[in-house]
């Protein structure tokens, strides 16, 4: 990431919405934008999908149903640059006894938020990435988000949720949908 450009872009915005960028109260902002972008864009290159560690267990797991719910993700609005935050809830159905290390699920929510996105591209984008590693019997991925964008600008609608989901394989029958909501509200 370029630290320098991105100092430079904010002592401009300063200098565009009529701040003196060399208050003694913003003089260090430049660089401390600089390095919170660093970490809150940190999703510069794919991660090595390859280390995500799968395991073997027994076949009595196929078929079963394997939630993670309520991960916690910051990310920004591709169109506003503002935060938009929320939850996500995963669950896959293995097959062929195949399992995904637990910490790798909310690493991929890291991988799908930790850029300028938008939250339909965030549900997918895990969604296919887990498909893609696991090829799993099913994927549902279903995320709540709260947006700045809608809540402190423009439409001003405080405390809207957006809600959005990916279904695929045995997730796209309706009674596991429901088995999948029941697991989040337990
Ligand atoms: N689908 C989708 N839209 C988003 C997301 N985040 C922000 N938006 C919307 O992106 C749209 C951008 O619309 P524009 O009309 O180009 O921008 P704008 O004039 O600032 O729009 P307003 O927010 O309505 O004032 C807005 O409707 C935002 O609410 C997201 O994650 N998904
Ligand atoms: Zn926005």
């Amino acid at each position: 990431m370029d630290q320098a450009l991105i100092e430079e872009s904010i002592r401009n915005i300063f200098k565009a919405i009529g701040e003196d960028a060399n208050r003694p109260g913003i003089q260090e902002t430049p660089t401390r934008v600089a390095r919170m972008y660093e970490e809150i864009f940190s999703t510069l290159e794919t991660p090595d999908f390859i280390n995500y560690k799968l395991f073997d267990t027994d076949d009595s797991i196929n078929g079963e149903m394997i939630t993670v719910a309520d991960i916690p993700f910051y990310s920004m609005c591709e169109h506003h640059l503002l935060p938009f935050f929320g939850t996500v809830s995963v669950g896959y159905i293995p097959k062929n006894n195949k399992v995904i290390g637990l910490s790798k699920i909310p690493r991929l929510v890291d991988y799908a938020t930790k850029k300028p996105t938008l939250q339909e591209e965030v549900t997918s984008t895990i969604g296919n990435t887990l498909m893609d590693i696991l090829d799993p019997a099913g994927v549902a991925v279903f995320v709540k988000a709260r947006h700045m964008c809608v809540e402190m600008r423009g439409v001003k609608k405080s405390n809207s949720m957006t809600k959005s989901s990916f279904y695929r394989g045995g997730f796209t029958n309706i009674d596991t949908q429901q088995e999948f909501f029941n697991t989040l509200n337990n």
